[in-house]
């Protein structure tokens, strides 16, 4: 049975070999384009359907097949009675099917313009300028005319991608069409899940054409995949496993090694963080000073109380018997103080996650090589700031690919790396995820000690399974943000502090179990 694949992201070469799979089983060029265009035109209807008032729909088409798509689009909402103007600053370097579809709408009477001053009277914009084929930089007139298109605060329906969008890397090629949609064909295009192609995106939906699943992983077989995680693969990788004789140890040990006197609160957030994860149990290290908070706001944990520096950091951790915990999470408020306190983790031969400090302490002391080499798991948390520190001289960074940056920066260092931002980024060396949704509600201190808090809770309890890391650190990212979205939806996007992300967390993995599946697997 035929089964659309919605999650894989495709670079530019991917989707073109793709369409040549597509092309060489006997699929005509013309009829796959006609196909798109009628349900990208279709979809367009349903945007903005013709009710008392006429629409007018002014098409800035280029001269390769985005242009050809934008044609028969304008072609076919002309007889559904929508007002067309077309305007195709480039019809001296149209392709042969474009052409052909620049003629035919001639022929029907379509307005054709040669100003694009001359669509200022359209309702709503369509953007066939460029699609995946973009390959340099938008300059001189062209340049110009989006930027006069950006400035009309008007509807524009981006085609594909928003023209001027590389589609891998999401870099803006010199100026780029600000579209308030993008009708995505086919396969998502990797630029779109990049960071800095967000502004300029809108709302992105899919325009599925029945592209054979074969086809798809023939050719991203060939190349290192990235998915969009879905609800549905979280509900795979979860639930953990709950056996009805389980008992506390049973359920995973993790250790949390932070906070100083400064940074307390990142102590308090990631062990709220722990504590949604359900874990069996956890043991904090913290410095002396710290022990009676803790003890007062979480009193289920067990604390390790260390000797501490004039400035209230942990100066050297005490004995500790590694081989207890499943998982060890080191660096949310440790201060740059902490350098001892980091290697011994690195040594420790533990499955660990380094966050923070912990990573900041890393770049300043030059341990990559330790962490590379090291027994044990790795999971690196870092925001790009903290990435950038991590390989400031590594080839890759500069590649201006998050993504990619991201796939080489876990490959470099044998670990897991979750890295964070408008849309975080889950990769190892094999498999590389992208959280779809998000929200800015989270853009405040706290949420990431919470995030990893609560990875190294599902990531201890997992450890009795087989299930890979980048996976369940991906489930994670997923509830995390989930219960970023619930909480905002509940207390506006201003509401949404560490304790209540916390609790919200739990409501997303409630919501896992009222949508069909049960989440904690309690098997007899
Ligand atoms: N073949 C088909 O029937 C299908 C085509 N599709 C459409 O085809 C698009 C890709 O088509 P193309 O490969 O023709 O590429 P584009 O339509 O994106 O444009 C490529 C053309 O633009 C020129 N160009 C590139 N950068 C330029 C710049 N900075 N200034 C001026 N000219 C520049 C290139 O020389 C080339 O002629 C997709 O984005 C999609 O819209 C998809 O719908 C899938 C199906
Ligand atoms: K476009």
């Amino acid at each position: 049975m035929y089964s659309n694949k919605t999650t894989t992201l495709v670079t530019a070469e991917e989707m073109k070999l793709i369409e040549e799979e597509i092309f060489s089983a006997g699929m005509p060029v013309a009829s796959l384009m006609e196909k798109v265009a009628l349900k990208t035109a279709q979809k367009i209807k349903e945007l903005y359907p013709i009710k008392e008032k006429k629409i007018s729909l002014g098409f800035m088409v280029g001269c390769g097949h985005n242009g050809g798509d934008a044609l028969v689009i304008a072609r076919e909402l002309y007889y559904q009675g929508y007002d067309i103007v077309i305007y195709p600053p480039l019809i001296e370097k149209f392709k042969e099917l474009t052409a052909h579809h620049f003629k035919y709408a001639s022929s029907l009477g379509i307005k054709i313009v040669s100003n694009i001053k001359a669509l200022s009277i359209c309702h709503i914009i369509v953007d066939g300028l460029f699609g995946f084929g973009l390959t340099r930089k938008i300059t001189d007139n062209l340049a110009e005319d989006i930027a006069i298109v950006n400035q009309w605060n008007k509807p524009i329906i981006s085609i594909d991608i928003p023209s001027g969008i590389n589609s891998d890397t999401g870099a803006v090629l010199g100026i780029a069409i600000k579209a308030t949609h993008t009708l995505c064909l086919g396969l998502y295009k990797k630029g779109i899940w990049q960071d800095r192609a967000l502004e300029y995106l809108g709302q992105v939906e899919r325009i599925d054409f029945n592209i054979p699943p074969a086809f798809i992983d023939k050719i991203t077989a060939e190349f290192p995949t990235t998915e969009l995680l879905t609800q549905e693969k979280v509900q795979e990788i979860l639930p953990l496993p709950r056996h009805v004789t389980t008992y506390k140890y049973k359920q995973g040990h993790l250790l949390l090694i932070c906070g100083s006197k400064e940074y307390a609160g990142a102590a308090l957030l990631s062990a709220y963080g722990a504590r949604s994860s359900g874990v069996g149990m956890v043991t904090m290290v913290v410095p002396d000073s710290l022990k009676p908070l803790i003890n007062s706001q979480l009193p289920e944990m067990l604390v390790i109380g260390c000797r501490e520096t004039s400035l209230g950091s942990i100066e050297t951790l005490p004995l500790l018997d590694w081989q207890k915990y499943q998982w060890v999470c080191c660096g949310m408020g440790l201060t740059k103080e902490a350098v001892s306190v980091v290697k011994k983790v690195i040594a420790s031969g533990c499955d660990i996650l380094l966050d923070a400090d912990a990573l900041n302490i890393v770049a300043n002391y030059y341990l990559l090589d330790e962490l590379k080499n090291r027994h044990g798991k790795t999971v690196l948390t870092p925001h790009d700031g903290e990435f950038e520190r991590l390989f400031p001289d590594l080839p890759f960074v500069g590649m201006a690919d998050r993504i990619e940056e991201t796939r080489q920066g876990a490959i470099a260092l044998n670990a897991t790396i979750l890295r964070k931002g408008a849309k975080t980024i889950i990769s190892d060396n094999i498999n590389t995820w992208i959280i779809p949704h998000g929200t800015t509600a989270l853009a405040r201190g706290g949420s990431g000690d919470v995030l990893s808090g609560f990875i190294g809770g599902l990531l201890a309890q997992n450890n009795f399974t087989d299930t890979i890391s980048v996976d369940t650190v991906g489930a994670a990212a997923w509830l995390h943000q989930r219960g970023g979205i619930l909480a905002s939806e509940d207390l506006s996007t201003l509401g949404v502090d560490g304790v209540t992300l916390s609790q919200y967390i739990l409501k997303a993995v409630n919501e896992l179990k009222r949508n069909g599946q049960w989440f904690f697997n309690e098997t007899c």
